[in-house]
């Protein structure tokens, strides 16, 4: 992107916001867990609208036309009635776009961020919040990305309630990345308008055994507590990786702790796909990416290890 002629810069308003997995599996648009993969900006008032952007999908993020960002700092602004400082934006990107790791709920949020700070709008962080909730459409990946750790949300009346637990858990985030993207619109069209009860009330314990595993540290209910009966079966078709990475979720269960294998607590589409989350007892085990492959029958599949983040940053 062509460079700004503002010549004297200045401190920039900083922003760092974490990629998210979304849903966990049973947890469908009410949990989500930050992961250490982030969208980081600078930006200044300038004389125009200006995007220099490195890192993953830079030249995604450096358009100027229909850019998530921008049109959410424009469109917010808008709505308050206060006109739109043009800025230059200085990203550099770690998340994934379209991979089901919430790359649309950072942008939003920081949108909102940059709303907030350079309309001088005095929102709350809580405002803030809900604002990038209520344009999102559900709170899950938002609320984690804002919060950090594993994050519970709620939207009801366009109130948001949150609570975040696990965020100090040093268990690994492994993510199998197939090529192609899937747009979460896509993947959300794909899904029933009604559920059987026993479905429903399969997730309501697996959801409820997520949460306190996250809260007490309790690897071992993963691998029964992240099954899900409400989306992921449905997504199957246009996410062709899950099928084959959720056996490994049971690999581990009969592993004698002796055997010295990745140990894999459990296994989840990442948000709305196509991305796998499998979560390891450890951070970054360095046998797992082949161990993915194998399983996946592709030796070129891109596998991203990290770990959990505790949320944004700005200032
Ligand atoms: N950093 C970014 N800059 C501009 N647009 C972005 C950015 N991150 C995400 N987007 C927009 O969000 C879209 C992806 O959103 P979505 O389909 O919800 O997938 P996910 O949130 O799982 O990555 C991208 O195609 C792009 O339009
Ligand atoms: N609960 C949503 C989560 C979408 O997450 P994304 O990272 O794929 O945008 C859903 O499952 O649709």
């Amino acid at each position: 992107m062509s460079q700004s002629t503002t010549t004297d810069r200045g401190k920039p308003y900083h922003l760092r916001l974490p990629a998210t997995s979304a849903n966990l599996g049973p947890g469908f648009d009410a949990l989500g867990l930050a992961m250490a993969l982030y969208l980081t900006i600078d930006a200044w008032v300038a004389d125009g609208f200006y995007i220099e952007a490195t890192g993953r999908d830079a030249d995604l993020c450096a358009r100027l036309e229909d850019n998530l960002i921008l049109t959410t700092y424009v469109d917010v602004l808008a709505v308050a009635g206060v006109l739109a400082p043009r800025l230059h934006l200085l990203i550099n990107n770690e998340i994934p776009l379209g991979m089901g790791c919430g790359s649309s709920a950072s942008a939003l949020l920081a949108g909102v961020f940059l709303a907030n700070h350079f309309g001088n709008l005095g929102w709350t962080g809580q405002q803030i919040l809900e604002e990038a909730c209520i344009r999102e459409g559900h709170p899950d990946n938002v609320a984690a990305c804002y919060l950090g750790g594993m994050t519970a949300s709620l939207m009801s009346k366009n109130s948001l309630s949150t609570s975040t637990c696990g965020e100090n858990l040093i268990w690994g985030l492994n993510l199998a990345m197939p090529p192609a993207s899937l747009a979460t619109e896509k993947a959300r069209a794909l899904l029933p308008a009604t559920y059987p009860r026993e479905d429903v009330v399969a997730n309501i314990q697996s959801t409820a055994l997520l949460v306190a595993a996250f809260a007490q540290g309790r690897g071992d209910l993963l691998r029964i507590a992240m099954q899900d009966r409400i989306h992921q079966p449905y997504r199957m078709k246009v996410c062709p990786l899950l099928p084959l990475l959720l056996p490994l979720a049971d690999s581990s269960a009969t592993l004698s702790p002796k055997i010295a294998s990745p140990r894999i607590l459990g296994v989840a589409l990442s948000g709305a796909g196509p991305s796998v989350l499998i979560i390891t007892e450890d951070a970054k085990p360095s046998a797992l990416p082949a161990m993915i492959r194998e399983a996946a029958g592709d030796e070129s599949l891109e596998v991203l290890q990290t770990t959990i983040s505790m949320g944004a940053l700005e200032g």
